[in-house]
């Protein structure tokens, strides 16, 4: 478990982490999802005393970091997968890092092994692609058999096959009852993949939710209805008091009434139905929902500002002023 306390970081004017109180449990995969400069980095940093926090505290299993006798058999991380000797092989890297925590060097192939990286173990790693970085990164995170695993970005230059990958090795883990705590900008990646979110904005906590209720809270969900009777299955929906909202295509959109409810209705007039879908919005709509009053909230800061559109790929927020603002424009 990780507790997070009252956790400040301010960087002269800037405070880039404020007052972030909240708990990572045990058993499941907890998402860290936030704007580009929301403090995510910041905030891994300084639950691994990489940074000192202006105020607050990181309890790790209930201690301080300083006070981890072996810390990689406390916690495993990865932050920056590029953070290594590239002098050294990978078999060598993660043999230093055994050896300063009383940890076997059998434990190396091992992670080599789990990571698939055996076949390149004495290569040295300053010639690795960005992925094999990251499989690296992630050997070392699980080398003292952690009971707390956070990952930033883990997906990062990994191939299909290699997210796949990660995302089974992070069920697994969590499975297994184990902390596990990723961000990531991948929104359709991390619906997939954690069970509960930890969502910051500017350095604050917007949400600490299950997936399930942070996309029922911050989105919209309702019916989809098309019928070649468009006009009669109005008229019946007018009479049934259900108020539809009709889209350029023709299709009926209702809130408020459910699917079950609907086609009852069409079906006691007698009118086909080519549509009936139940509409539940993904996580990264849900998000930018979020976003986009956590912008309203602030915009007397930036009046009328308006993020460039498309710029990200796929999944990621747009850059500028935060999520959400391009939802706005698209609702306009
Ligand atoms: N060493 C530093 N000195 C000054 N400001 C910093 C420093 N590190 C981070 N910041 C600022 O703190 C804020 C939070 O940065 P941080 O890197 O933690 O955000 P993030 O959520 O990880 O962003 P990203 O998704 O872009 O990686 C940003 O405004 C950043 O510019």
């Amino acid at each position: 478990m990780i507790e997070l306390q009252g956790l400040t970081k301010r960087y002269g004017d800037k405070l880039a982490v404020d007052g972030l109180t909240c708990t990572v449990r045990p058993g499941i995969v907890t998402g860290f999802l936030g704007p580009n400069g929301a403090g995510k980095s910041t905030t891994m940093r300084m639950m691994l005393d990489l940074d000192n926090p202006t105020a607050g505290t990181v309890l790790i299993d209930g201690k301080h970091y300083r006070q981890l006798r072996d810390p990689l058999r406390a916690v495993g991380a990865l932050l920056d997968a590029k953070a290594m000797h590239g002098g050294r092989s990978a078999y060598n890297h993660l043999l230093c890092l055994a050896q300063s925590n009383g940890i076997p060097g059998s434990r190396v192939r091992e992670v080599l092994d789990t990571v698939g990286l055996t076949s390149v173990a004495k290569k040295r790693s300053k010639g690795f692609s960005l992925g094999m970085g990251q499989r690296l990164g992630i050997a070392g995170a699980l080398l003292g058999d952690p009971r707390i695993l956070m990952f930033d970005e883990p997906v990062n230059g990994l191939d299909p096959e290699g997210i796949h990958w990660i995302r089974n090795l992070m069920k697994n883990l969590a499975a297994q009852g184990r902390t596990v705590f990723v961000s990531s900008h991948l929104m359709s990646e991390m619906a997939l993949t954690a069970d509960h979110l930890v969502v910051i904005g500017q350095g604050r906590l917007l949400a600490d939710t299950s997936m399930a209720e942070f996309i029922a809270q911050n989105s919209r969900s309702y019916v989809r209805l098309r019928s070649p009777d468009h006009e009669r299955l109005l008229d019946a929906l007018a009479a049934a008091g259900v108020a539809p909202v009709t889209t350029a295509d023709g299709t009926l959109e209702v809130d408020g009434t459910d699917a079950a409810r609907l086609g009852e209705l069409a079906a006691r007039h007698g009118i086909v139905l080519h549509e009936l879908s139940p509409q539940q919005a993904s996580l990264e709509e849900a998000f930018m929902g979020l976003t986009a009053e956590s912008v309203e909230y602030h915009a007397h800061s930036s009046p009328g500002e308006a993020p460039a559109a498309g710029q990200g790929g796929p999944g990621d927020p747009p850059p500028g002023a935060g999520w959400g603002a391009g939802r706005r424009e698209k609702g306009s």
